[in-house]
Formats: structure tokens, C-alpha cells, sequence
């Protein structure tokens, strides 16, 4: 089975036998870890995961289009081995209604792999990985979910306060409506004054 709809090269390790190792895995690593960083994208409340490991390289994927996780938190771990390229790079969080919204300046951040390293993110920070130009790069993917969360989300009506886009919108209603109210006293301290 391929490890997820973009990858070709990989495998999917709860077909291994590995989901206890993986639960493991979450409950005393990610979740501790995602409940401070990530308390606004159910870090806290994490329940399943999806674990994978994809592989780059001659005869492999080479790199992957940009994308959002069918996750709240993804562990993302460098196994190796020798490779150049291959690097993440990340532009910004965003909810599905703002998924495809212009970067800003301040969200790109690109990222070197190092074996052995790994980088906790939340499944929404919109990201992809460059072309591996050469070796072989595999790595462990953990994408964790909550349920909690995923049901909260459906009866949420307003802006996500996790979405950088939502926010930037709020911010700009709440600076017209200041404006406003401010045009509108001026106009009204005009009109006694004269
Ligand atoms: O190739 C990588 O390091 C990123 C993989 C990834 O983003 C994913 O599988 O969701
Ligand atoms: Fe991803």
C-alpha cells in the first residue's frame, strides 16, 4: 500500500505490526511535547495516528508537492542515510477555507534534514519537500490525529484562531471598524461644534 496518496515509495508500518510501538510513541513523546507547543490544534487530545516511512532517491520519489497532513501534529524523523537535497520548506498555517492564500514574507522557513533529527509541526503549517538530488533519503512520518479536535471543528462557526490567514482577516475588520468609529465621532463632534 503506498504510504500516502503523494508518496510512491514507502510503507505504511501499522501494516507491520509496528501500531503498538507507534501508540507508544505518541503517548509518551508527541503528545507530552504537542500539548505545550500545539494546545490550539488539540496537541493536548491526541487519540490515533497514521505512520509511514517514504523514500526518495534514483528510483524513488523525489520530491513532494506542497500540502497540508491529514493530521494535527506530524513527527517528521530523518532516518538517512547519504543524500543532498531533499529539504522541507514551510509556508505558514492555515484552515481549509484559507489552504491555498498567499504566502507573507515572514512565514517561509526552509529546513535542512539531518539524520537522526527530527521535526515536530502542526499537519496544517502548509509544507513540501524539494527534489533529493542525490543518495538516498528515507523518512519516518508520524501524522497524529484528535478526535476531539476533528469533532470540535465541525460546529465551529468562527475564524480558527490557529490560521494565520483568519487572524490577519480579523485584524483587518477590526482596524475598518475602528476607523469607522472613528470617522463617525469626528463627523459628530463637527456637527455640535458648528
Ligand atoms: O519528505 C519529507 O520529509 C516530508 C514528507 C511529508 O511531508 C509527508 O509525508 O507528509
Ligand atoms: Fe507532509
Amino acid at each position: 500500500m503506498r504510504p500516502n496518496t503523494m508518496n510512491k515509495f514507502g510503507a505504511v508500518l501499522d501494516d507491520f505490526g509496528l501500531e503498538a510501538m507507534l501508540d507508544k510513541l505518541m503517548n509518551d513523546f508527541i503528545r507530552p511535547i504537542s500539548k505545550v507547543f500545539f494546545p490550539e490544534v488539540g496537541g493536548s487530545t491526541l487519540d490515533s495516528h497514521h505512520g509511514f516511512v517514504v523514500e526518495y532517491g534514483m528510483d524513488r520519489d523525489v520530491e513532494l508537492g506542497f500540502h497540508v497532513d491529514d493530521s494535527e501534529v506530524t513527527l517528521n524523523v530523518c532516518l538517512g542515510r547519504e543524500f543532498s537535497g531533499g529539504e522541507l520548506f514551510f509556508r505558514g498555517v492555515r484552515c481549509d477555507k484559507h489552504v491555498n492564500t498567499e504566502t507573507q514574507s515572514e512565514e517561509i522557513l526552509d529546513y535542512s534534514h539531518v539524520p537522526g533529527y527530527a521535526v515536530l509541526h502542526r499537519g496544517r503549517h502548509r509544507h513540501g519537500a524539494r527534489a533529493t538530488t542525490s543518495g538516498s533519503r528515507v523518512n519516518l512520518l508520524v501524522w497524529c490525529r484528535s478526535s476531539v479536535f476533528r469533532e470540535l471543528k465541525k460546529y465551529q462557526k468562527e475564524c480558527s484562531s490557529w490560521c494565520a490567514e483568519c487572524q490577519r482577516e480579523k485584524k483587518e475588520r477590526q482596524c475598518f471598524s475602528i476607523a469607522a468609529t472613528k470617522q463617525e465621532l469626528l463627523k459628530r463632534i463637527g456637527n455640535t461644534s458648528s
